[in-house]
C-alpha cells in the first residue's frame, strides 16, 4: 500500500516520495525494509529516539509527534501517533469481522469476552473471543500474552479472523489499552462497562485518570448512537451511564437496576444459581451453570451485549444456561475425598478477591482456605488491601508468592501480612496449596486464588512453569494416599 493511501483522512502525507509500505510496527527492533516505523512516546523511553535505527533498518516512512531531522525518508506528523498508527494498521490490515465488541472495567472482562462468544455461538454465528486467555474461535484456542493486544497484532489479527470467517468477534479493552490507543483502528458495534475498582494504580495517577482511560472506549471509540451496554449495580455504574449518554452512546442498563435485563431474584446453590430475569415486560427463570453472584453480573452484561447485536433476548438468555466459565475463573481444579471443592480462581486485586471469598461462603457449611498473593512489579497499594481482605472474609489465609517478577518476594509477602491478621506465611506456592489441601475437612472450600489460566511463576526475570490446576490435583492425589 502507497503511504499516500494508508494516510488519507488520517494525517497529512509529507510532500516528495510516496513510498510502498510493506508492514508497519511501533517497536524500531522489528521493522523490516519496507515498513513504516510508528513512533511513541512510552513510559521508559520515547521511540523518537530510535527513528535513525528504524531507518537504518530499512523503514520507507515514519509516523511521530514531530518531525525528525536526522533521517531521510519521509516523517508523518500527527499530534497522537498512538491512534493515527492504530488506524493506520487497521487500514493496512484491511478486514474485520462485521460485528465487534468490546468491554472493559476492572474484572469479568476475560469472562463476558468468552461468554459473548458462546451466545453467538449458541445462535449460530461464527464467533471469536480475544483477550487475557488468548484468542479462541471455531479454528483456534491461542494462548495470549497481553489482554488487548498491541495495535498492529490486533488489527492482523482482526484481518486473519475475518479472513477465516469469523463474522463476530468480542475483545477485552484493558486500561493500558485503551490509555496507549491499542484498540482506535478497530470498528465497534457495541461496547460494554462491568464495575471499576481497585488496580493499576502504578500505571494510571488516579482512579479519575483510571476511569477516563476505561470511559474513553465509550467516548473515543464506540461510534455515536451505537449501544453501550452498562452494569447497573456497580458504585461506578452511575458516573459510566453519565459519560455514555454524554457522548451519545445508546445506553442499555443490566443488572438490579438494569432496564434492559433486571434482575429480580437470584439463588446460589454449589455450582450453579437460578434467577429470574425480566426483559420486555415477562419474566425469564434460567439456571447459570456458575458459582459466584459475579458471574451472574457477567453473564448478564455478556447477554446485554447479544442483544445489542441482534441476538433475540429470549435466545440470548437460554444460551447462558449452557455456559462455560472462562479458564482459571472461579475454577474447580478438583475435590478432595472428604468432598472439599477447590477452586483456582483469578483474583489478584481487591474487589476480585472480595467478590470470589463472598461467593463461595454461602455453600461453605466448614471453613474457607484461601490461598493467595500479590505481583511484583504491580500495583503495590492491592498488597495490604488483599491482606485484610482474605484475613476478614476467609477463616485461614495462607500468603505466599504470585509472580514476584524483579522484587524481592519476602518483601511482598510483609506488605501483604501488616494487613493479613492471623494469615500464615508460606512463600513456595506449591508447598502453600499443599498445605492449605492437607488441613482441609468436610465441609470446607478452598480457594487458590490469584494466577488463574497462567502457567508460570514470573521470578527475576525467569518464567518457571507452573500450573495451580496441577498443583491443586497433585496435592489433592498425595493427600488422598
Ligand atoms: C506499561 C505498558 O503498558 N507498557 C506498554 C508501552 O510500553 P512503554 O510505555 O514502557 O514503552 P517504552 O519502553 O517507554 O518505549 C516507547 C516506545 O519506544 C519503542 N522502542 C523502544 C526501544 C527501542 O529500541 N526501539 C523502540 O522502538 C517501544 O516499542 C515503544 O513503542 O507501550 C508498548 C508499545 O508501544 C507496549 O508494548 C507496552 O506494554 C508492555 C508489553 C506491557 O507489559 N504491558 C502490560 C502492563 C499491559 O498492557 N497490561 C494490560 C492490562 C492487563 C490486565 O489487567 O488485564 C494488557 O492489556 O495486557
Ligand atoms: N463482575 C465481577 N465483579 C467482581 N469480580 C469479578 C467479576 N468478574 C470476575 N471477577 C473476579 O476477577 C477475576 C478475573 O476475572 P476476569 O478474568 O473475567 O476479569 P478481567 O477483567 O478480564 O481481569 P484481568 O484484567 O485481570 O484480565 C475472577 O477470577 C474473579 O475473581
Ligand atoms: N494483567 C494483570 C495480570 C496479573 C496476574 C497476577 N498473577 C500477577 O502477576 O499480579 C497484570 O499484569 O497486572
Ligand atoms: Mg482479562
Amino acid at each position: 500500500m502507497k503511504l499516500s493511501e494508508l494516510a488519507r483522512g488520517l494525517a497529512d502525507c509529507p510532500e516528495g516520495p510516496d513510498p510502498e509500505v510493506t508492514g508497519l510496527t511501533l517497536d524500531s527492533r522489528k521493522v523490516e525494509p519496507g515498513f513504516l516505523f510508528v513512533a511513541v512516546p512510552g513510559a521508559k523511553t520515547d521511540g523518537s529516539r530510535f527513528v535513525k535505527d528504524a531507518a537504518e533498518r530499512g523503514a520507507v516512512a515514519i509516523l511521530a509527534a514531530a518531525a525528525a531531522g536526522e533521517v531521510s525518508v519521509p516523517t508523518i506528523v500527527s499530534a497522537d501517533p498512538r491512534r493515527t498508527g492504530a488506524q493506520m494498521a487497521a487500514r493496512f490490515f484491511g478486514a474485520q469481522p462485521d460485528t465487534v465488541v468490546a468491554v472493559t472495567g476492572t474484572a469479568g472482562k476475560t469472562s463476558v469476552a468468552s461468554f459473548v462468544r458462546q451466545i453467538w455461538t449458541t445462535a449460530g454465528k461464527q464467533a471469536a473471543s480475544i483477550g487475557t486467555t488468548g484468542v479462541v474461535s471455531p479454528t483456534r484456542n491461542d494462548y495470549g500474552s497481553l489482554t488487548t493486544p498491541d495495535p498492529v497484532d490486533l488489527a492482523r489479527l482482526m484481518a486473519s479472523l475475518a479472513g477465516e470467517g469469523v463474522t463476530h468477534a468480542a475483545m477485552e479493552a484493558s486500561s493500558h489499552g485503551l490509555d496507549q490507543s491499542r484498540l482506535d483502528g478497530v470498528r465497534l458495534a457495541a461496547a460494554a462497562f462491568t464495575n471499576l475498582g481497585h488496580d493499576h494504580l502504578d500505571y494510571h495517577p488516579d482512579v479519575e485518570s483510571y476511569f477516563t482511560a476505561k470511559m474513553g472506549l465509550l467516548t473515543r471509540l464506540l461510534p455515536k448512537g451505537a449501544p453501550a451496554v452498562i452494569y447497573s449495580d456497580d458504585r461506578w455504574s452511575g458516573r459510566a451511564i453519565e459519560v455514555a449518554s454524554g457522548s451519545g452512546a445508546k445506553v442499555l442498563t443490566v443488572g438490579r437496576n438494569g432496564s434492559l435485563l433486571t434482575l429480580k431474584r437470584l439463588e446460589h446453590e454449589r455450582d450453579r444459581q437460578i434467577a429470574e430475569i425480566a426483559v420486555d415486560g415477562s419474566i425469564h427463570r434460567i439456571v447459570l451453570p456458575l458459582a459466584g453472584e459475579f458471574q451472574m453480573a457477567n453473564a448478564l452484561v455478556a447477554a446485554g451485549l447479544a442483544i445489542a447485536t441482534g441476538v433475540s433476548a429470549v435466545e440470548a438468555l437460554e444460551a447462558l444456561e449452557h455456559l462455560k466459565g472462562a479458564a482459571g475463573r472461579l475454577e474447580k481444579a478438583g475435590m478432595t475425598s472428604q468432598g472439599v471443592p477447590v477452586f483456582v480462581d483469578y483474583a489478584h486485586k481487591p474487589e476480585a478477591l472480595e467478590n470470589v471469598l463472598a461467593a463461595v461462603r454461602p455453600f461453605t457449611t466448614g471453613r474457607v482456605i484461601v490461598v493467595f498473593g500479590c505481583g511484583g512489579d504491580r500495583d503495590k497499594a492491592k498488597r495490604p488491601m488483599m491482606g485484610e481482605i482474605a484475613s476478614r472474609l476467609a477463616d485461614v489465609a495462607i500468603v505466599t508468592d504470585d509472580n514476584p517478577r524483579s522484587e524481592e518476594p519476602a518483601t511482598i509477602r510483609a506488605a501483604i501480612m501488616a494487613a493479613a491478621a492471623n494469615a500464615t506465611e508460606i512463600g513456595d506456592r506449591r508447598q502453600a496449596i499443599r498445605t492449605a489441601i492437607a488441613q482441609s475437612r468436610a465441609g470446607d472450600t478452598v480457594v487458590v486464588a490469584g494466577k488463574g489460566h497462567e502457567t508460570g511463576q514470573t521470578i527475576a526475570g525467569t518464567v518457571h512453569p507452573f500450573s495451580d490446576h496441577a498443583e491443586v490435583r497433585a496435592a489433592i492425589a498425595e493427600a488422598g494416599r
